[in-house]
């Protein structure tokens, strides 16, 4: 048999003990589901046919083996063989061997490429879908589980494509036309093989089966370890202050003992599945040369006819095993199938009505709710705004506060229509939102949300994120502005710099910065501005508010305002409770009027400032 780089055959003693490839969710009940699978592969049409011709060819020259092998022995090991006949035999054999390393190869490379390509496509489709989906998608569904989706759900489909089918017709191919053979060579044999065939198979696909749990098991204890020794040493100073070293210490004893339970279950398995194995495959071989040896003995068949016979035998009843193996992997992989089905299959309730209404040239930058009323659809039971009608005309700055859960940040959901309100209309330049375009209403939005969110990627990138095209004489201007140049250009490879994960090689107040320089950049008419609460020092909290000052100037800003400062320069202040707009003014009026605005500016606004108010 050729050597199989990656498509090991299971149940085989020497690698059913290593652990299968984590089992993703529930296998399904049919294989309808991989519909789709192949429905991606058939987009490689020249792939698929050499992947099946490589296949054929592969299957064939196994079989050939075997045929070769019974000339040789016929021909070659005969008393009175000539030299020509012995040379003969063995060159044929030698072609075959070479067309079966090369078909061999051949198909793997084509079959692996396939399941590698296969699972791109369905990646990039599902990654784009989920890009389109409302956020309420994704507090139904965590971005935990969906990510598992994206790498365990795939990775299953990987082995289907990559591995399991190609093992399935192969083994379909070898099993059948080994039989077929068999019949030719010694049909009486052949009938008892066919009846033994299983009783060999069966014990060691059961063992195989028991063997692979119980890896499972023992790999779970021992990820149990790993997780008692991070537990135990990240409380480390909990332990020893309450003295519990020798509870500890008796805890992780039970543990690594279960562990070495389940390794000894294991092995034990291993152990008597190696005596079953070795005396079913070693009797069997034995029972049929001595059955062949009485058919020589008698004149009914060659020494060669046996030689072949054991050889395909072997081969026949590998490809039986392997084809058990095979109708699980299918089904696992098609569960797989569906899940990613249903991300695909996933319709965003957002979307640009069938003819949408243009939102007038040049952008004036109004926003205006009418009458709004929305709960969440996670609770509709409870309305996160209630009739809320609050116009933004050009230009104007509107501070919005109000206690915590009281409907600010809901506000910028809808102003973005990343939700429809259940009632009432908001519109953007005089046009309802549902029958615009969403992506037009979002690019006349620029957005800096209250903590930065920054990618893993270069400052120049997290920069530009809203506007692509921006040269890096605009990126330089927006940075100055933002009060962001100075250490943008100490940073080692200045704009090429890579700024970790969530810019985590910035301080907080640099990444509010480049925050608001990529507003800037992104020149939105409107503004949505979600100041930050953390404490910065007072320097770069000076830094930050001349950059957001900048920002500000000349566009309809909504903020939702943190601090006095902000308050005392916006044009109007809009007091929010309970979903409701509750009072409306200038700082000095609200102050005067002594109701919410007032109990909640001596409660939020740090006290320095509240001497002040
Ligand atoms: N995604 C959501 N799903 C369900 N309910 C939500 C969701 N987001 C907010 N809410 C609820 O809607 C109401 C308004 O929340 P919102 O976030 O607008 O308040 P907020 O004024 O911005 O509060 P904070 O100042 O604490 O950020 C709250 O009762 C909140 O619990």
């Amino acid at each position: 048999m050729a050597a199989e780089p990656a498509e090991s055959a299971p149940s085989a003693p020497d690698t059913a003990e290593s652990p299968a490839p984590a089992a993703g969710g529930k296998p399904a009940r049919s294989l309808g589901p991989l519909r789709m699978v192949w429905g991606l592969a058939a987009h490689y049409p020249r792939q698929v046919a050499l992947a099946l011709l490589a296949l054929l060819a592969s299957s064939s020259a196994t079989i050939a083996i075997p045929m070769r092998f019974k000339a040789i022995v016929d021909q070659a090991f005969g008393p009175g063989a000539h030299m020509g006949d012995i040379a003969g035999a063995f060159q044929l054999m030698l072609v075959i061997v070479v067309i079966l390393g090369l078909a061999t190869a051949t198909r793997f490379y084509c079959v692996s490429w396939l399941g590698e390509r296969v699972v791109a496509d369905l990646r990039e489709k599902v990654q784009a879908n989920l890009l389109r989906l409302p956020p309420s998608f994704f507090e139904a569904n965590s971005p935990k589980e969906i990510s598992s989706r994206m790498t365990s759900d795939t990775a299953l489909i990987e082995v289907v494509v990559g591995t399991t089918v190609s093992i399935a017709l192969r083994n379909m191919i070898t099993g059948i036309g080994g039989t077929a053979y068999l019949f030719f060579l010694a049909p009486k044999l052949t009938l008892q093989l066919l009846v033994a065939i299983p009783l060999i198979v069966l014990p060691i696909v059961v063992f195989g089966r028991r063997l692979s749990k119980a890896s499972r098991t023992s790999q779970d204890t021992i990820a149990d370890i790993g997780a008692s020794v991070t537990e135990t040493l990240g409380a480390i100073r909990v332990v020893q202050s309450f003295n519990q070293e020798e509870r500890e210490t008796a805890r992780f004893h039970a543990t690594v003992d279960r562990t070495f339970q389940a390794a000894r279950r294991r092995i034990a398995i291993r152990a008597v599945m190696t005596a079953v194995v070795t005396m079913l495959v070693f009797g069997s071989i034995t029972g049929l040369l001595w059955q062949g040896a009485i058919g020589v003995a008698t004149g009914q068949i060659s020494g060669g006819t046996i030689a072949a016979f054991v050889v395909t035998g072997g081969l026949v009843a590998g490809a039986f095993g392997a084809l058990t193996e095979v109708y699980g992997d299918l089904l696992r992989g098609a569960g797989a199938a569906s899940r990613l089905n249903e991300l695909l299959a996933e319709r965003p309730a957002i979307a640009a009505p069938a003819r949408p209404i243009a939102l007038p040239e040049p952008a004036r930058g109004q926003i205006a709710f009418d009458r709004v009323t929305f709960r969440y659809p996670t609770r509709p039971d409870q309305p996160a705004l209630s009739e809320i009608t609050l116009k933004v005309d050009p230009g104007e700055t509107v501070a919005i506060v109000g206690p915590s859960g009281a409907g600010k940040s809901t506000i910028f959901q809808l102003a973005q229509r990343f939700y429809d309100p259940q009632g009432g209309t908001v519109r953007l330049d005089g046009v309802a939102l549902p029958s615009a375009d969403p992506d037009a209403v979002r690019r006349r939005i620029a957005l800096v949300p209250q903590e930065a969110v920054l990618f893993a990627a270069s400052a120049r990138d997290n920069l530009r994120y809203g506007n692509w095209e921006a040269s890096d004489e605009q990126i330089w201007q927006a940075a100055r502005a933002a009060n962001a140049e100075q250490f943008l250009r100490d940073l080692p490879e200045g704009l090429d710099t890579f700024l970790g994960d969530n810019g985590s090689r910035l301080s907080g107040g640099q990444r509010q910065r480049v925050a608001i320089a990529r507003a800037l950049l992104r020149d939105a008419p409107i503004l949505l501005l979600d100041e930050a609460t953390s404490a910065l020092d007072s320097e770069s909290e000076r830094l930050v508010q001349d950059a957001l000052d900048r920002l500000m100037a000349s566009r309809t800003t909504l903020v939702i305002a943190h601090r006095l400062a902000t308050v005392r320069q916006a044009d109007r202040i809009v007091v929010m409770d309970k979903g409701r707009i509750v009072e409306q003014g200038t700082h000095e009026e609200l102050s005067r009027l002594g109701g919410l605005y007032a109990r909640l500016a001596s409660l939020q606004f740090d006290d320095r400032l509240v001497a002040e108010v």
